[in-house]
């Protein structure tokens, strides 16, 4: 194609092209969409001029089909000597007709080009390409710079970016975060999507420094689109590198929220974003095959999104999900591939390195979820060994939070892949009357009594099950029952209360302390609880009447892990926490024999001396069992409490064979730090 700019109006252009048979044709902008076009059409005798509107990568119709006004007026030419198309014709540069392009003279623009050459007519062409370029009025501002597929390979790049590698990453991060190859998948597919986006759209941008009025309103939104995802991929990327790095290294959970959630945000706003310019990427720019190809990708990847999600509500979701079953709230089969585990076995296995946990009764390994774990990875490493069930629930918190969360079903759900052993139910613990379930006990309000203004000893009754009478196994102190019903919403309110052995109106009565005995009958549970404000639990346990049925699964937990008498033990109870310990200084008492080495210091705390219970009792223990007893009682008007560090501190100078922690949130954390800052290894540390 050569060309004169004749004069403010007028441009000549003469098209020489080696084709018998068929067109060729020229359009002004990279791109068949919205563009202006004229092709001259070849019947092996004569040539025809047309001028064209191409409104996508379709047949265009001629500027007079669509409305407009035919613009380009025959010079001379035709069929050259060898019978190719040579043709020579006029138009203006600006035709005032709405099907044409005006050209600008020594502007930075594009053409586009498509010829045929085996059959006459206007049909679809056999080849066809685009280049940056100058309508050039003297030799000094020609360019010509060929795309050579460039804009094709931007959007296979950006389409495996985005309709591949960002979908893959983000998939695995939302249904697969329980393994331990998810963060690597998630951070190799991102980070690649990231800089072929980077790579690919500043290539593109360097090739296509145009002025935004000589593209299409499409283009524009493409590119515009493409510039923000560019920018945003740099912050996605830093936000992602951020997130690990509090996860793993800090302990700051807002800044972690905070990051984790913009994280999020960003990321699935690429997500969108780079599928839509992918589509209108094709649009502009492919065929039909593309645009199919792109069809397909969509539905493929949304289909694919679609049924793990329903997989997760409906099946994951409900493996541990009481809210499923439609009889029970602790539906919790547990399959039988799991190992059978002890306790005992499992916290040898944590003092050897091994990062295990309990959650009721199995055996998670949480090794690789550190870096899963949305609250940090300390949460998860500073609890090896524990049973996570109370945070879980949201009966507890990992800090002093007295509002603790209440972790969703998807991460109930990760607990059947965490799991590599189960716990069984210790033998004779409960004495079943009809074979029942022990996940599923239902046991029925006997009677209650108050042990202060808000703490409440419940007994409860089943007739399917017995509770033992006596702790016959020391393995048994300090387990808890997880008890649980459903609200009228169909929620499932499930929070642990220790069990306990001892009667402890029989036991004043023993001391001497209480001058009535009652007669209770045998196999009961009891439940000792503190009535809160608002408590879901709590006010529903307190508000029970008489022959009301509640849920209860267990015995639960590791316990006090007590294997002999032997040893100087702390024990730390907060409020409520001083139940399993009652049992371990009645049985100790009952137990003990003449000489022994075990000794027993407890501090307990309550808010003042009225908020607590059994305190006369414990009061009178320390009397009568002084050779291995230390009792602190700790209130706000106890003069122990300002001297209270000096006491624990003092009481370490003794080898420490173990502690036991049993508080509310935030108590426990702050003992069992205290414990490990005054040098007492964070193994011998039991918090329950
Ligand atoms: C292993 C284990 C054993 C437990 N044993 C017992 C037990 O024997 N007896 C017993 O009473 N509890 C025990 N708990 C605590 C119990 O599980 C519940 O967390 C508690 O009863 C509150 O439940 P709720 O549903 O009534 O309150 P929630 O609905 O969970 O909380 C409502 C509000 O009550 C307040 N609240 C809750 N707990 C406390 C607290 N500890 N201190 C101050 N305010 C609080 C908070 O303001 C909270 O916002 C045990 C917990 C664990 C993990």
């Amino acid at each position: 194609m050569s060309w004169t700019i004749e004069d403010s109006i007028w441009i000549q252009i003469r098209l020489q092209c080696k084709i018998k048979l068929g067109y060729c044709s020229i359009g002004l902008r990279s791109t068949m969409t919205n563009c202006d076009m004229f092709a001259a059409i070849t019947d092996g005798n004569s040539v025809t001029l047309t001028d064209y509107w191409a409104r996508s990568h379709d047949t265009p119709k001629s500027d007079k089909n669509e409305g407009g006004t035919n613009d380009i007026f025959y010079d001379y030419g035709g069929v050259d000597l060898s019978g190719y198309i040579d043709v020579t014709f006029r138009r203006k540069l600006s035709t005032g007709d709405n099907f044409d392009q005006i050209i600008n003279p020594d502007a930075k623009g594009n053409i586009c080009w498509g010829y045929r050459d085996n059959r006459g007519g206007w049909t679809e062409h056999s080849d066809y390409g685009s280049a940056g370029f100058v309508w050039a009025s003297s030799s000094a501002t020609v360019f010509f710079k060929s795309s050579n597929g460039s804009k094709e390979d931007h959007g296979i790049a950006m389409s495996v970016a985005w309709g591949a590698l960002a979908v893959i990453g983000i998939f695995v991060c939302r249904y697969f975060k329980y393994t331990a190859w998810w963060f690597y998948i998630h951070m190799i597919f991102l980070l690649a999507a990231s800089l072929i986006t980077i790579i690919s759209s500043s290539e593109i941008y360097k090739d296509d420094g145009y002025n935004t009025k000589d593209i299409t309103k499409d283009t524009n939104v493409h590119s515009r689109l493409g510039m923000v995802m560019s920018s945003l991929v740099i912050g996605e990327c830093v936000f992602g590198f951020l997130t690990s790095y509090f996860k793993i290294f800090t302990k700051n959970v807002h800044a972690m929220t905070l990051i984790t959630r913009a994280h999020k945000i960003v990321g699935y706003t690429l997500l969108i974003c780079g599928l839509i310019n992918c589509w209108k990427g094709w649009v502009l720019y492919g065929g039909r095959t593309s645009k199919a190809l792109m069809i397909l990708g969509f539905a493929l990847a949304g289909v694919i999104f679609f049924v793990f999600e329903c997989y997760q509500i409906f099946v994951r979701n409900g493996r541990r999900n009481p809210l499923v079953s439609k009889i029970s709230c602790t539906k919790n089969e547990i399959p039988d591939k799991y190992k059978k585990m002890s306790h005992m076995k499992v916290m040898s296995m944590v003092r050897e390195g091994k990062k295990l946990m309990f959650y009721d009764d199995l055996v998670l390994d949480v090794g690789h979820f550190c870096l899963s774990h949305p609250g940090g990875s300390f949460m998860i490493s500073d609890c090896y060994g524990e049973d996570v069930g109370k945070y879980m629930v949201g009966c507890s918190s990992y800090g002093g939070n007295l509002l603790p969360y209440t972790h969703s079903l998807k991460a109930f759900s990760y607990l059947s892949n965490l799991a590599i052993g189960k716990i069984k139910y210790p033998r004779k613990y409960m004495l079943p009357i009809k074979e029942k379930p022990q996940h599923l006990m239902k046991f029925m309000l006997l009677f209650q009594k108050a042990l202060n203004d808000h703490t409440f000893l419940s007994y409860f009754k089943s007739n399917n099950f017995k509770m033992s009478n006596s702790c016959s196994n020391l393995l048994w102190i300090g387990k808890h029952f997880m008890v649980c019903y459903k609200t009228k919403f169909k929620n499932v309110i499930r929070r642990y209360y220790s069990s306990i052995f001892v009667d402890i109106n029989k036991w004043a009565y023993e001391l001497g302390i209480a001058n009535h005995l009652e007669n209770i009958e045998d196999g009961l549970i009891k439940l000792i609880f503190k009535v809160y404000p608002g408590g879901l639990m709590t006010n529903y346990l307190n508000n029970l009447s008489t022959g009301d049925k509640i849920i209860f699964k267990g015995p639960l937990g590791p316990g006090l892990l007590l294997k002999s008498f032997e040893g100087n033990y702390l024990a730390f109870a907060g409020g409520t926490g001083l139940v399993p310990f009652l049992d371990l200084v009645y049985i100790a008492w009952k137990n003990l024999p003449e000489k022994s080495d075990f000794f027993l210091t407890m501090f307990v705390s309550f808010k003042t001396r009225k908020d607590g219970f059994a305190l006369d009792i414990l009061e009178k223990m320390q009397e009568v069992g002084e050779k291995w007893l230390k009792v602190y009682i700790i209130t706000d008007e106890s003069k122990d409490k300002e001297f209270l560090s000096d006491i624990i501190v003092e009481t370490m100078k003794k080898e420490v064979t173990g502690a036991w922690i049993c508080g509310p949130s935030g108590y426990n954390r702050h003992y069992a730090d205290f414990l490990v800052k005054n040098g007492l290894d964070k193994n011998k540390i039991i918090v329950m």
